[in-house]
This record gives C-alpha cells, structure tokens and sequence, in this order.
C-alpha cells in the first residue's frame, strides 16, 4: 500500500497536476553566460521568439514549419524546426501517446525552444499538442513577446481524407491507439495568435501570411530596435 502511495506521489510529482517540476538535486547552481540574449539579438540582427504550431495529424503543421524556415533563412533570420515526429525518433524517443506522455514530450520541447530563444533564434516547434493545459504550460514558460501560438487549422474530414502517412486509416482499423481526433482528444485553441486554415490557403499564401504576422508584430525590426523586452 505504502509502495502503490509513494508510485502514485512520485508520478504527480514528476508530471504534474499543475505543480512544477523542481531539480532532482538541491546540489546544482545556475551560470550565467558572458554573452546575454540581447547581444545575441543584435549580432543576428533579428529577435527571438518561438513560434508554436498545433494542429492534428495531417493539418500541414510540418509541411508549413519547414517552408517557413525555409523562408526565414532567405530573410537572413535564423530558425531551427523542432518537429514531433524527428524530436521522436531522439531526445523524446523513451515517450509514448499517453496523456503523461504527451505532456512530458510538450514540457521537454517548451524548454528546449526556451533555450533557442535564449540563443537569439526562432524556433519553430510543430507538435499535436492536442492538451489546452500542456499548451498553456508552455506559454508560461515565456515573456508573453516571446511566444506566439499558431494554430494549424484543418478538418478532421479533411486531415483524414488527405492522410500523408496512412496513419488515420492504421488508427480506424484499430492499429494505432490515443490516435488523435479518433481515440485521443484535440482541444481546439480557445485563443491563438494566429489562425493558418490550410483547408482554404495555399502553403505560398499560409507562408505569405506567417510573414505578414511576423512582420506586423515587428519580429524582424533592425538597428537598436530588434530586442524589445
Ligand atoms: N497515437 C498517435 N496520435 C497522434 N500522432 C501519432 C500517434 N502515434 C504516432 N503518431 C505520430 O506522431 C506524431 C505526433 O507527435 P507529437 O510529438 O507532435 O504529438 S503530441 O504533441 O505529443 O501529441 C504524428 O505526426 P504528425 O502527423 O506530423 O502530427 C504522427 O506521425
Ligand atoms: N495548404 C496546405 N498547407 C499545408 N499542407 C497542405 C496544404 N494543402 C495540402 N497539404 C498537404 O497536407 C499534408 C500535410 O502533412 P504534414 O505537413 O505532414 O502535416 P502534419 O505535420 O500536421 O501531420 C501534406 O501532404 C501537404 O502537402
């Protein structure tokens, strides 16, 4: 009994309900570094700010984030693609799709892209997140300038009838459990910074469209101005 409490405290505290995760050790001490984000800033001539892409299997969350980076690269803006499955295959490759699972990748992914961020880079990280409390938890982890959320919005009718790797039809055969949108919720964004409906924009106009927002939010000003917080 006393082992089964011990399991069950150990599992919250590790995951969470709402508490956060603490230092397995009191015996560690934070450097800081000799160069600080707004240094990194001016030097690449651009902000930094991690762009967060949710969206279901098949919505164009990857497709997007890699023309994206492609885009900022010939702006001169260096970004880097955190992308769910390849972060899957590696640093997430211990985690499955359970509820705890998925929030551990997301907590993992929110604090990696914090270090990108701190790198005076753009991260763009393209994950199901179907979880409005792991989004949340990600959000919290930044300067609300830091972080824009980006929902990649497509049906499940037309995720599934475009299906790039024959997962939904593995998930409807029964093949594939806590698939999302069959067996696993999607908790639509109750307030994203922008929307990118893929069902009705073409991947050049959804591309176009991120710029636009990027640009207007003034993510790519120049001089002595790139580093606002
Ligand atoms: N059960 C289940 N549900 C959803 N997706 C599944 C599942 N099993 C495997 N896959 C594949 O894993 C990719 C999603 O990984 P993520 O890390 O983005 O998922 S999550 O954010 O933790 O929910 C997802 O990639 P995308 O299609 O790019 O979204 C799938 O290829
Ligand atoms: N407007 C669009 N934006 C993004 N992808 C699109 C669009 N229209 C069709 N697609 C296609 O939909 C599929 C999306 O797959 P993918 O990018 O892997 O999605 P996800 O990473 O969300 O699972 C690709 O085959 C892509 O070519």
């Amino acid at each position: 009994m006393i082992q089964i409490v011990a399991l069950i405290l150990k599992k919250s505290i590790r995951y969470g309900g709402d508490e956060q995760l603490e230092p397995k050790s009191n015996h560690i001490t934070w450097h800081d570094s000799n160069i600080n984000r707004k240094d990194r800033c001016i030097s690449n001539q651009h902000r930094s700010c991690a762009l967060w892409l949710t969206g279901l299997s098949g919505s164009g969350k990857s497709t997007l984030a890699f023309a994206l980076e492609k885009a900022l690269f010939a702006r001169k803006v260096s970004s880097y693609v955190l992308d769910g499955d390849n972060i899957r295959h590696g640093l997430n490759q211990d985690l499955g799709f359970s509820p705890e699972d998925r929030k551990e990748n997301i907590r993992r992914i929110g604090e990696v892209s914090k270090l990108f961020v701190d790198a005076g880079l753009f991260v763009i990280a393209a994950f199901i997140s179907p979880n409005e409390k792991d989004r949340e938890m990600v959000r919290e982890m930044f300067e609300p300038e830091d972080f824009l959320e980006i929902y990649i919005k497509c049906s499940l009718e037309e995720c599934e009838r475009r299906d790039p790797k024959g997962l939904y039809r593995k998930a409807r055969e029964g093949k594939i459990p806590n698939f999302t949108g069959i067996s696993a919720q999607y908790d639509v964004p109750a307030h994203p910074h922008i929307v990118i409906d893929t069902e009705h924009l073409t991947i050049e106009a959804s591309i176009a469209l991120l710029l636009e927002q990027l640009e207007s939010r003034h993510y790519f000003m120049e001089g002595n101005a790139i580093y606002s917080p």
